[in-house]
């Protein structure tokens, strides 16, 4: 059997807050190219299990790694040139920039560095890639709800990564919105890239998904493919006792 090396490794990993275990011994993989999905009921981990790869939280305990090598300790910005890209459940960007200047903003600080002429060229690529040709002289303020999204999703492919984690990147969509959202995820993967996926959308997480990681209370309760995960008796049940699903 022919052994594929993974992109990104959890293991044993945890954060706390105070006496609350936020994230609790999480423990998995994701191989180039695979679209994971990181799913769960409300409160469940996810956001912090994000925020414990990309250097935004340090972990209590555990190790995490990026081809092999431990990146647990390191800081956000340092992660990010190591080629972790990530979107934001809320979307961080900066308002009175244009939407070229907030994609060429990810080449600068992302894994493959750009500048000047090669940084812009990249930018229009990306911004066709995700439907926002045309509208790079723009303010960010100036955009729609999704359209600012699609600038998160160009700025965080723009240094290359070698893994991409979006945060509920289709949250507040409208259902013609979704399906573009759904489409444009599609088109990434397709294409190779290898992404977290936390999501609730549910028909995403089915559409999109090779496998996915289901957490209940910080803990991982299940992990496979999905149409296995999704009728596992125990998923179903944390899912039932969550209110605001
Ligand atoms: N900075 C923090 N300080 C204290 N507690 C926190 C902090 N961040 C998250 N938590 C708590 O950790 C737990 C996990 O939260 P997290 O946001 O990771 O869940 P989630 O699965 O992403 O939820 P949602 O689907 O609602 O976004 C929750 O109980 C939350 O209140």
């Amino acid at each position: 059997m022919r052994m594929v090396s993974p992109v990104l490794s959890l293991r044993g990993v945890t954060k706390r807050f105070g006496g609350l275990v936020a994230v609790n011994g999480m423990d998995f993989d994701v191989t180039e190219h695979e679209v994971l999905g990181l799913i769960g009921p409300n409160g469940s981990g996810k956001s912090t299990t994000l925020n414990l790869i990309s250097g935004a939280l340090m972990p209590s305990e555990g190790t995490i790694s990026l081809r092999g090598a431990p990146i647990t300790h390191l800081a956000a910005q340092d992660i990010a040139r190591k080629g972790v890209a990530r979107t934001f459940q809320l979307v961080r960007l900066l308002p009175s920039m244009t939407v070229l200047e907030n994609v060429k903003a990810g080449a600068v600080f992302g894994h493959r560095r750009r500048w000047g002429t090669e940084a812009n060229a990249q930018a229009q690529a990306l911004m066709e890639q995700v439907g926002l040709a045309g509208r790079g002289h723009l303010k960010v303020g100036q955009l729609t709800y999704i359209d600012t999204k699609r600038v998160e999703l160009a700025r965080a492919l723009a240094g290359d990564p070698k893994v991409l984690l979006l945060d509920e990147w289709l949250a507040g969509l409208n259902p013609t919105e979704l399906e573009e959202g759904i489409a444009l995820i599609r088109r990434l993967r397709d294409e190779g890239r290898t992404v977290i996926l936390v999501e609730h959308v549910m028909d995403a997480i089915r559409s999109l998904c090779d496998r996915c990681v289901v957490m209940a209370s910080g803990t991982k309760i299940a992990e496979g493919a999905v149409a296995d995960v999704l009728a596992d008796p125990e998923v179903i049940r944390a899912y039932l006792g969550d209110d605001d699903d």
